[in-house]
Order: structure tokens, then sequence, then C-alpha cells
């Protein structure tokens, strides 16, 4: 792994809240360029790495580094590195889409010409023209995801985090999304994810990193990680399938009965 250059990298990242150890130890890779994807069960500490990793939330121990800068100690290098996509994405409702663009450039120091210039482009590609000038408040789970990604991308930044980008979005949207973050990646930019759906991790990364219970169980290459079997089989095998209501223990009230 002493040849990859690293877009991402954590060592023994921490955070604790209260007794609840929620990251225990996490060394977290990403090579720059291509799709990375974060996959683990609910609970596994995926939201709060990224969280530590993009500067949102302060560790309790380790350090974590964006293009060899530490996120900790020089925060507004790195903030212009990065574009974030945050679950449960909390935007300026009383905003238009065309305005909170335009807001996000100026908080991004970019001249208003080229502002205008490229939310009239992302507006277009994310299809989102029709709605530019309705308000957020007023927007589908969807077109909020597309206006939240258009808005992480406007500062063509370096690496763009997305906790779980296509919760919520139809196929036809996810497909707009996905071609947006080919295109993207395709000039050696990097994208890491967070995501449950393995089939589309499978499609898109080209490296996973699997965590469980605040730990990294796995992660390199996706064809490492899945070692044969499917990115599934592999995810079930590394993180355990037990407790997943597969037992004949328990619930035996639910269903139809015969009485
Ligand atoms: N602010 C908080 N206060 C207390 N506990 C928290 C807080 N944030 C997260 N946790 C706990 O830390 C653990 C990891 O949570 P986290 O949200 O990082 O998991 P996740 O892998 O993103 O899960 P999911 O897939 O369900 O989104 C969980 O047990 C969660 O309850």
């Amino acid at each position: 792994m002493a040849d990859i250059v690293e877009a991402v990298r954590t060592r023994q990242l921490v955070k604790r809240f209260g007794q609840q150890v929620a990251v225990g130890g996490v060394d977290l890779i990403v090579p720059r360029g291509g799709f990375a994807g974060l996959v683990g069960p609910n609970g596994a500490g995926k939201t709060t790495t990224l969280s530590m990793v993009t500067g949102l939330l302060r560790p309790d121990g380790g350090t974590a580094h964006i293009d060899g800068l530490d996120v900790w100690r020089e925060p507004i290098a790195v903030k212009s590195r990065i574009g974030v996509l945050p679950e449960g994405l909390r935007l300026f409702e009383r905003l238009s889409g065309r305005e909170l663009l335009a807001y996000n450039g100026q908080l991004r120091g970019i001249p208003k010409e080229e502002v205008e210039r490229r939310s009239a482009e992302l507006l277009r590609v994310m299809d989102l023209v029709d709605s530019a000038d309705k308000l957020v408040v007023d927007y589908s789970t969807g077109m909020r995801k597309k206006i939240g990604l258009a808005a992480a991308l406007l500062h063509n930044p370096a690496v763009l985090f997305l906790d779980e980008p296509f919760e919520g979005v139809d196929p036809v949207s996810a497909n707009t999304l996905v071609e947006v973050l080919r295109r993207y990646t395709a000039s050696g930019s990097t994208v890491v994810f967070s995501s449950h759906v393995m089939e589309l991790v499978e499609r898109l990364c080209d490296w996973v990193s699997v965590m469980s219970r605040g730990q990294i169980v796995a992660q390199g290459p996706l064809d490492e990680v899945r070692a044969g079997r499917s990115l599934n089989e592999a995810f079930l095998g590394l993180v355990g399938a037990h407790g997943h209501g597969g037992g004949e223990e328990g619930l035996s009230w639910l269903g139809a009965t015969s009485a």
C-alpha cells in the first residue's frame, strides 16, 4: 500500500460519547482519484468518522489528513479542498435553489460571474432549472440531495464526502447524481461516500472500507475486499449475519396465524 497517493488518511481516530466508543481507533485510507465506499451496519461509526474527517466533529484521539493536510491543524486549507453532503442535510430553507448556490459561492469567495456560470451549469445538469427559483423548503427529498450536491461541488473540491447520497432518491435522479459524480472523478478528483446499498457500492466504487462496531474490518480495492464473492456476501461474512432477522427464534407472534 506504500505507493498509494492518499486523499484521506486517518490514524487511530477515536470518538467516545459518554461510555460508548463510537469510533475506536480507525485507520481509514482513501486513495486519490475515483470512488471509495464506506460501508457498515447501522451504528458502525461511519457518520461519526466522516464528521471527524470533514472537520465537523472534534476527535477524542488520533489524526485525520486530507491531501496530506491535518484536518484539525489546518482547518481552512482543508475546508477549501473538500465538499460535503452531510447526512440529514440541513439547508437554508427560505432561499431558492439558485440563491442557495449564490450564497455558497459567496462564502467560498468565488467571483460572482463565475458563481452564476457554474450555478447555471449545475442546475441544468441536475435537472433543476425549472425549480431554481422555488424555495428549498418546497423541494422533494431527491431535489434536496441534488441541490446539496450542487452546493458541495460549486467550488470544485478535490475530495467530496457524501453521507448516504442516494437515500430517498428515485432511480432517475440517482442516475443523474451518478453521472455527475463520474464526470467529476474522471478528472482525478475523489469521492468518498457511505451507503448501505451494496449493489451501488459494487457498481460505483473501486475502493471499499468496511466498518463494524467502530473499527475498520476490511479495506482495499473492491476486488480484494469481496474476494470472488458478491460484496453483499463479503459484507455479511465480515460483519456477521447473525441478529438480522434470519433466525428461528423470537417473533413467533408475527405473521398470519391459523388460530
Ligand atoms: N451525538 C451522539 N451522541 C451519542 N451517541 C452518538 C452520537 N452520534 C453517534 N452516536 C452513537 O455512535 C455510534 C455510531 O453512530 P454513527 O451515526 O456514526 O453510525 P453509522 O455507521 O453512521 O450508522 P447508520 O448506518 O445507522 O447511519 C452509534 O451507536 C450511535 O448511537
